[in-house]
């Protein structure tokens, strides 16, 4: 019999699916600290939010499931030193942030951020020519300022940092819309059907140069924060976009500022910050070639069932003694 202390507790109708699952599992759901200080001795497995006070109750502990995908604000150097297994929650947003990051893709390939903006003053003026006029119409052979402004996806590259469950998807949505992918990555050396040859991460300048659009789905990691700094701005093309679903910390944001503001590159479409919220004061609100969503690009009905059946599936492989489909490397963090 193995026991998983849920803290803090979760609702009924999940309990109920949780102890459904075998009779060789005893689930307590915790209702206080206490409580949890308490159940942890003798639990073998821990779903929640574990602290180094939880932890160091803890006598017989295998194995930590955290909530989210993201190990940064979860792992601690008690944690990492513990001999436990520890698993997230990566590979339930694949779709959904795919379609967030081509959704900015769109945007900025078509000016629709734009135009949104010109619509709620009604104003009707082509991107690249004059309020009023239809002057895209130049002639046969001719192409105007106006065509020149708006970009056609299959002529663009676009490159991902980070080629793991919501990279891959993404690199898939971009070759079907006919672009060139490529994509840097320290595991996955491939992603079949859309990438033939992921790249080393000592390939990212390269990346960078060559993309029209750089997309970050890459962890917050030791190795990934401040990875953007101005350098990395100063190698992407003065046309290029950065899209950011990854992690804030990845971004010094203030050296994105300048570059936007230095025209180091032409725009960025970002879901995640360094802070967050991002301060109402802060510059990149106002600037026309900026897209913020405020850390919303996981939000879809799917996503809350995905993350139950990922819980559910870590339990059956814990108590069968299989491997977890979520395990996480505690010293790199993802
Ligand atoms: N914007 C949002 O609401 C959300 C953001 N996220 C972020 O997206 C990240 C990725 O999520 P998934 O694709 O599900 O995880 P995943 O674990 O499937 O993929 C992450 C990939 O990043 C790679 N990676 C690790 N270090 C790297 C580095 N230094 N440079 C480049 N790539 C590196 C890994 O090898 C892996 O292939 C999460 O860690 C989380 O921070 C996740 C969910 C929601
Ligand atoms: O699970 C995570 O890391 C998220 O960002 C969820 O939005």
């Amino acid at each position: 019999m193995k026991k998983l202390l849920i803290y803090p507790a979760i609702d009924a109708r999940r309990l109920t699916r949780l102890e459904s699952i075998s009779n060789e599992l005893q689930v307590v759901n915790a209702q206080n600290l206490d409580e949890a200080l308490t159940e942890i001795k003798d639990a073998h497995a821990f779903f929640g939010k574990i602290t180094p006070e939880l932890l160091a109750a803890a006598e017989k502990l295998e194995w930590v499931q955290s909530p989210t995908a993201s190990l940064e604000h979860y792992i601690f150097p008690e944690l990492a030193d513990h001999p436990c297994q520890l698993t997230n929650m990566r590979g339930l947003f694949y779709d959904v942030i795919a379609d967030h990051v081509l959704g900015f893709v769109l945007c900025f390939a078509r000016n629709l951020h734009r135009y949104i903006r010109q619509q709620s003053h009604s104003v009707w003026q082509p991107i690249g020519g004059t309020a009023g006029k239809p002057d895209f119409v130049t002639g046969p052979g001719q192409v105007s300022e106006v065509d020149r402004s708006h970009m056609h996806l299959s002529d663009c590259t676009l490159g991902v940092v980070g080629a793991g469950s919501i990279g891959s998807e993404v690199c898939h949505r971009a070759a079907a819309f006919g672009m060139r992918v490529c994509a840097v990555d320290p595991l996955i050396r491939e992603v079949p059907g859309a990438v033939d040859e992921v790249w080393d991460l000592d390939r990212l300048k390269d990346l960078l140069t060559i993309s029209d659009f750089v997309v970050i789905a890459a962890p917050h990691t030791p190795q990934t924060e401040k990875l953007f700094r101005t350098p990395q701005f100063q190698q992407m093309k003065n046309s290029g976009y950065l899209i950011n679903i990854g992690r804030g910390a990845i971004v010094d944001l203030q050296d994105l500022t300048i570059a936007l503001q230095k025209g180091d590159i032409a725009g960025a479409g970002l879901d995640v910050f360094e802070v967050e919220p991002l301060p109402a004061d802060h510059p990149l609100w106002q600037m026309e070639n900026v897209i913020i969503t405020p850390h919303i690009a996981a939000a879809s009905t799917h996503v809350p069932e995905r993350h139950l059946e990922t819980l559910l599936e870590n339990i059956r492989c814990f108590i069968n003694g299989q491997p977890f489909i979520t395990l996480a490397n505690k010293q790199l963090w993802f």
